[in-house]
């Protein structure tokens, strides 16, 4: 059990509160124009297999074309425009250059419509129901652990050393190097509250923090670093794990599978990257592509009359606008 959330916070059974439903939803975030569309489908195609009671509203860039919002809409999504958000302007090389295009996330925060989402990567699929989550109390950031073992992490001093917080005492943080960095999370989900102060406060501390190679995601462990619970690996199985840290995984009990690692996302899957030929991989692989072709999980707008929202709305419409920051930018690379 992860340290810090009680056991019984796991157990729920997914019903309905009676005031709480409309004010929880799932969260994904799209950019640009290529094949992630394929992922938010499958997501949402996930979500329902999964039986869950809540809505997946995605927040899409200006540059996801209309076909792509309409099939979102199509499957019961709730689109949302938002605008791009950039990080100060800096030399830095990201673990991958795309991930400049995730400081727009952030924006989220101001979906203040909700009062807890749970934000998922649309390279994640759902396989068993998650939402006994918005239970979990208020006040606090939840998300999985992340592991340091795959090559994305080679600028790092943790993977330098060969120390992974997957498996602390196996390479020990030697006391040279001062404290050991503190828990870090994966953002390819977590649960947590909109709320505008928090937002604001998001923006405001992004202008005077330059970026890193993990974007979003080292300036989101930053920000949350004291208000940060761990919550079990079957709610982000990072695949990676299955060959870093197997004796970690129980894959019988995993929910939730991002398909992060290089040449996992199962609609570019070739099978021909390294680890890719893994029979547990290919299962998982399998398994995505079963709920995405599952014609009985696309959404039937006569079943679900008035969902989903009929307007896609413009965050101008709804959102008093946030003046940009006055610094220059990093001009975003169009999205992979
Ligand atoms: O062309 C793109 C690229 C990305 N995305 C969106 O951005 C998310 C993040 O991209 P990946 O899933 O490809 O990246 P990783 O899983 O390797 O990224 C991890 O590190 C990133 C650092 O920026 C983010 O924190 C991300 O949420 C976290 O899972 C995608 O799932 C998708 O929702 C798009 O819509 N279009
Ligand atoms: O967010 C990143 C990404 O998901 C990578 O694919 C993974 O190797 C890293 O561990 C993680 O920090
Ligand atoms: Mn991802």
């Amino acid at each position: 059990m992860a340290p810090g959330v009680a056991e019984d916070a796991f157990s729920g059974n997914g019903k309905i509160s009676s005031t709480g439903y409309s004010k929880r939803a799932f969260v994904t975030f799209l950019a640009g124009s290529g094949d992630y569309v394929k992922g938010v489908v499958g997501l949402a195609k996930g979500l329902r297999n999964s039986k869950s009671a809540y809505p997946l509203v995605v927040a899409i860039l200006p540059d996801v074309p209309e076909e792509h919002r309409e099939v979102l809409r199509s499957q019961g999504c709730i689109v949302r425009e938002i605008d791009p958000i950039y990080p100060p302007e800096n030399q830095i090389q990201f673990a991958m250059a795309y991930y400049v295009i995730n400081y727009s996330k952030l924006r989220i925060w101001n979906f203040e419509e909700y009062s807890k989402m749970i934000y998922l990567d649309a390279d994640i699929q759902v396989f068993e129901n998650i939402d006994h989550l918005f239970d979990l109390p208020d006040g606090f950031f939840y998300a999985v652990m992340d592991c340091f073992c795959e090559k994305t992490w080679s600028h790092s001093p943790q993977y330098s050393i060969g120390y992974c917080q997957q498996r602390p005492n196996k390479v020990t943080w030697p006391a040279e190097m001062g404290s050991p960095p503190p828990l870090y999370f994966n953002a390819g989900m977590f649960v947590f509250e909109p709320s505008r102060l928090t937002y604001e406060n998001l923006l405001q501390t992004l202008k005077i923090t330059p970026p890193t190679p993990f974007a979003e995601q080292d300036f989101l462990n930053m920000f949350f670093q004291k208000t940060y619970k761990p919550i079990p690996l079957a709610y982000n199985l990072v695949v990676a794990m299955l060959w870093r840290h197997p004796e970690n995984v129980e894959l019988e009990k995993v929910k939730a599978v991002h398909y992060c690692a290089a040449g996992s996302k199962p609609w570019r899957y070739t099978g021909k990257e390294v680890n890719m030929d893994r029979e547990d991989v290919k299962m998982l692989v399998t398994k995505w592509w079963d709920i995405y072709n599952d014609e009985s999980l696309d959404f039937d707008a006569d079943q679900n009359p008035g969902a989903p929202e009929e307007e896609t709305f413009s965050k101008s419409k709804i959102i008093a606008p946030m003046p940009e920051p006055a610094i220059s930018y990093i001009p975003a690379p169009s999205a992979a």
